[in-house]
């Protein structure tokens, strides 16, 4: 397997009133081709503005202060706009949190998927026809209905227009941003079930971004987990569920059903995640750890390799100066 993406102490930040906030700092984590990376943590951990910066769509008052996003060995931060906008789409797509962002109401979804294929590559009108009938069949809908509007579809259905916009063009990698949000349970589960099922079909490497750890658990390779701002544990699923390392993903793993082991309690994290407007060198996780210590408060835990391709950022599991 060969690495598709990779990202390294990626830090964005948002200039406000109040301060900095530091809403993603020193973030390194990689995919593999054909591999889907989880990344999950509560609200306002910084997932979405992982997304947004390996895209390079942060807008001001947000700015990427440092880092490096490679794709297929290109830097996507130094890219020029050119280069960016020939990488879009075609190495690079996203499925939106809500379908109704990417499909314009005034056209069909046939001449929208259309579109995309015509402004990003050099095929006849016939062949991008063509392929837009096999993009909705790959993803369950008859193709006869390009030609229908947005409004006559469900919202199930049209997040599956979208997920097969985002494949239009052939993608190694794909970024879904919680792109179930606002569906009905079940339907929910039916667009999770088509993502893995187009991810094996076609070997793609797929950024999964999501609040729900069972779902994550159920279909990721690996999982990424962010916590204010920063990663503090990056692993394979498998580890992650039998050998989590750092406080806040046991904690989170606590916190969270388990359907293997109803009996089992579950118990909430206690206190909330810090502003972080500001905020100073610290493990940020301290203020609800059960086992912070002098030096957690003053220091920040660099992410570490603790067994092979188990990451976490945590001075219990010791560093170098440890
Ligand atoms: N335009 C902005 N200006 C100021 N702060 C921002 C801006 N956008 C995001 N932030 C801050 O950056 C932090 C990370 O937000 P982000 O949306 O990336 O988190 P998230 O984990 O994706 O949350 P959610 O799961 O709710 O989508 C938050 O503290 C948020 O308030």
């Amino acid at each position: 397997m060969s690495t598709v993406l990779s990202i390294e102490n990626l830090s964005t930040f948002f200039k406000t009133d109040k301060g900095i906030v530091r809403a993603v700092e020193d973030v390194t984590f990689s995919l593999e081709e054909g591999e889907m990376l989880g990344l999950i943590g509560e609200s306002g951990c910084g997932k979405t503005t992982v997304a947004q910066s390996i895209l390079r769509l942060i807008e001001y008052p947000g700015k990427v202060v440092s880092g490096k996003v490679i794709l297929n060995g290109k830097d996507l931060l130094k890219a020029t706009d050119d280069e960016l906008y020939s990488l879009r789409w075609k190495e690079i797509s996203v499925i939106p949190q809500s379908a109704m962002n990417a499909l314009n109401p005034v056209y069909t979804v046939g001449d929208q998927i259309i579109e995309a294929i015509l402004l990003h590559e050099k095929v006849s009108k016939s062949e991008a026809v063509k392929r837009t009938k096999t993009l909705l069949e790959l993803v369950g809908i008859d193709g006869e209905r390009q030609k229908s509007f947005p409004h006559e579809f469900s919202g199930g259905m049209k997040q599956r227009v979208a997920i097969a916009m985002a494949l239009a063009c052939n993608p190694k990698l794909v970024i879904s941003d919680e792109s179930t949000t606002g569906l009905d349970v079940l339907t929910q589960a039916q667009v999770i079930a088509l993502i893995k099922n187009l991810q094996k079909k076609m070997n793609l490497s797929v950024i999964l971004i999501s609040h729900d750890l069972p779902m994550v658990t159920a279909i990721c390779e690996k999982i990424a987990i962010m916590y204010a701002g920063k990663l503090v544990e990056w692993a394979t699923t498998e580890e992650i569920l039998n050998n989590p390392k750092h406080p806040y993903s046991k904690a989170l793993l606590n916190a969270t059903p388990n359907l293997s082991d109803p009996d089992r309690e579950v118990v909430s994290i206690p206190g909330s995640v810090p502003n972080l407007v500001n905020i100073p060198k610290c493990c940020r996780f301290h203020t609800r750890c059960p086992y912070a210590f002098d030096r957690c408060l003053n220091e920040s835990p660099e992410l570490r390799e603790v067994t092979p391709g188990h990451y976490t950022a945590c001075f219990l599991e010791g560093d170098k100066n440890g």
